[in-house]
């Protein structure tokens, strides 16, 4: 089972209403890492002095400025910020999506900013699972086709990768759904869809970007539960998120500002997000 905020011993409550008062409780956010976090492993994600600059001339913005992170297996860490700040594009250029102007990103010991394009294609199907807001789903392939098609371009035989895919969709309770196509799905049923997607094959680094956005908050929980319980297994995740209750389900909160990091899982942040305070947020 999945550590809860609400329910875990490293974890405390979520800001219920019933919940005691934010300085009667450890915050979730500054408890000490999880078990399975061995920060004597080697880490999953490096990141090394990250910047991005997009455009140039008079329309260039300062993405990202001299970023630094280490995630380690087992971690789930919080990606937070106001709009603009960088979230989305730390988030691409760790999965290799995008580039960075300069600096390193490290997974599982290799440097992605300089292995060729079909190396870094097998890397990112073999190590990241990414899990985009917009679900990112094939329209033309069912949710069993989605979830194996990664696998099969990895050389994994169709029929062994529909088992792996039949296999996430028990996990995250949606067998029934398994020949739908995605327009047939609800938004909720198609994001964990694509995290099943995300997760299959026991990908070790899981990128979310707002993977709640569209999501009521019962299915943003279930999404979150599933992330966490693939962390707890021995995998880092890295989960954008806008939502306080929702970065409660990390080990640390990173926050960002104009491309900085300008914080981490201080218990006075922590704190005054989990009870709503920080407005600019
Ligand atoms: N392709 C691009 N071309 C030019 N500027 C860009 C591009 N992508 C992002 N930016 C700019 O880089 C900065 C960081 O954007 P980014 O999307 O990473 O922020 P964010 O924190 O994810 O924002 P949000 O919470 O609104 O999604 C912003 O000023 C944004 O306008």
């Amino acid at each position: 089972m999945p550590r809860h905020p609400q329910n875990s011993p490293q974890h405390g409550p979520r800001p219920d209403a019933d919940a005691p008062h934010a300085s009667q409780r450890p915050s979730p956010l500054t408890a000490a890492p999880s078990p399975n976090s061995a920060r004597s492993a080697d880490p999953v994600l490096r990141l090394v002095e990250l910047t991005r600059v997009h455009g140039s001339g008079a329309t260039e913005v300062q993405a990202l400025r001299g970023i630094n992170l280490d995630l380690f297996p087992g971690e789930l860490v919080a990606v937070m910020g106001p709009s603009g700040s960088g979230k989305s594009t730390l988030l691409t250029i760790a999965g290799g999506l995008d580039k960075p102007t300069s600096g390193s990103v490290i997974v599982e010991g290799t440097d992605i900013t300089t292995t060729d394009r079909k190396s870094l294609a097998a890397l990112r199907r073999r190590s990241i699972g990414y899990v985009f807001q917009d679900y990112n789903l094939i329209p033309a392939l069912t949710a069993a086709e989605n979830i194996a098609l990664p696998r099969e371009l990895d050389g994994i035989s169709a029929r062994k990768a529909r088992a792996e895919a039949l296999a996430a969709l028990e996990e995250i309770g949606l067998t029934p759904l398994a020949d739908r196509f995605p327009d047939e799905m609800s938004g909720g049923q198609q994001q964990r869809v694509a995290l099943a997607r995300a997760l299959v094959g026991d990908r070790r680094l899981v990128l979310a970007d707002e993977p709640t956005g569209a999501l009521d908050s019962e299915t943003g929980e279930a999404v979150l539960a599933l992330l966490r319980s693939r962390c707890d297994a021995g995998a880092a995740g890295v989960l954008v998120t806008h939502e306080p209750r929702f970065a409660a389900w990390a080990d640390r909160v990173v926050f960002l500002r104009d491309g900085s990091v300008v914080d981490q899982t201080l218990r006075s942040s922590a704190d005054s997000l989990l009870t709503g305070q920080a407005a600019d947020l």
